[in-house]
């Protein structure tokens, strides 16, 4: 009989490195466009791709070997298009572990990327705010995170190594750029939004259900200032191959620990907000792009 663990190994060694290198040129030969970086939509903030212009939209369902986004908020394409006159490639949907799918297939797209060429990861998500300091609708540059499920033996990058992406056991110590991170405060400043800016420790859970108040407790012990369901393994798949990395999370939600609460986190909620700071997050965004494409030319 097959356990769950050879199911989820299996998927892993799915993806082989020839059959993301066809993805790659599947999508290159759809595409003039040769961007170094690639940009993940998080929940509710998928209207940041209506900025691109000049674009090639892939839906997933179109590419080979592609999975589908199932969840409200996330719609299901590949954007390659300009942010302000830069080329980036643009995942409007991401795939979540909740949604049934081994993290190797969460992450495989981040592999895509780097074969289409892309040298600089951006990934935003929505999280829950756990820092008594965070307020909705705040920003916290992610500056560490904390891979619980790798903890607990399930790692995007389990399974056999491919060394042309990168090596057996790399390092995460400086999985969040710093540069690129000091860049994103001063940006914070220019635009004005310095107060509603944090740097944290992010953390992946499961999912797909939201914290009990004994859980929060316990990721506050640990240090955790915001909660989410993503981004972790797409930053590990990305810095095993060499990707520089920067992350955000909006806060949409509190996650306070307490039983005496009248709001409770709701995804209509999660998605609303991700629209209330649409041109907000899509100016720093886009000016993380131009500051990164320039850096780029140098
Ligand atoms: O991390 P993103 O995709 O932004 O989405 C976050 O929002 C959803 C919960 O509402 C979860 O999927 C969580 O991970
Ligand atoms: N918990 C987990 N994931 C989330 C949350 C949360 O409170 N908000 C948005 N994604």
């Amino acid at each position: 009989m097959t356990s769950f663990n050879d199911c989820k190994l299996n998927f892993g060694r799915m993806y082989t490195y020839d059959i993301l290198q066809e993805i790659a040129n599947h999508l290159l030969e759809r595409t003039q466009l040769r961007p170094k970086i690639g940009i993940i939509l998080g929940t509710g903030l998928g209207s940041l791709a209506n900025q691109l212009t000049d674009a090639d939209y892939i839906d997933y369902q179109t590419i080979p070997h592609f999975p589908v986004s199932t969840v409200e908020g996330h719609v299901g394409r590949l954007i390659f298009g300009f942010l302000k006159g830069v080329p980036v490639m643009c995942m409007q949907g991401r795939f979540h572990y909740y949604e049934g799918y081994p993290l190797a297939k969460c992450s495989m797209p981040v592999r895509v990327m780097k074969l289409v060429g892309c040298t600089h990861l951006i990934a935003t998500n929505a999280a829950g705010g756990l820092n008594p300091e965070y307020k909705v609708g705040d920003i916290m540059l992610m500056k560490d995170h904390i891979n619980i499920m790798g903890f607990a033996g399930n790692n995007p990058l389990q399974g056999p190594n491919d060394s042309r992406f990168g090596p057996r056991f790399p390092n995460m110590v400086n999985a969040y750029d710093w540069k690129l991170l000091k860049k994103a405060k001063e940006i914070g400043k220019d635009i004005g939004i310095e107060n509603d800016l944090h740097e944290g420790v992010y953390i992946c859970l499961g999912g797909p259900n939201f914290e009990t108040v004994a859980e929060l407790k316990m990721l506050r012990i640990w240090g955790v200032d915001a909660v989410g369901m993503s981004t972790v393994h797409e930053v590990t798949t990305a810095v095993h191959c060499g990707m520089t990395c920067f992350a955000f999370s909006l806060i949409t939600n509190l996650c306070v620990p307490s039983y005496d609460l009248e709001e409770t986190p709701c995804h209509d909620d999660i998605v609303g907000i991700g629209k209330r700071r649409e041109s907000t997050l899509t100016d720093l965004v886009a000016r993380m792009v131009k500051h990164i494409h320039t850096e780029l030319k140098q």
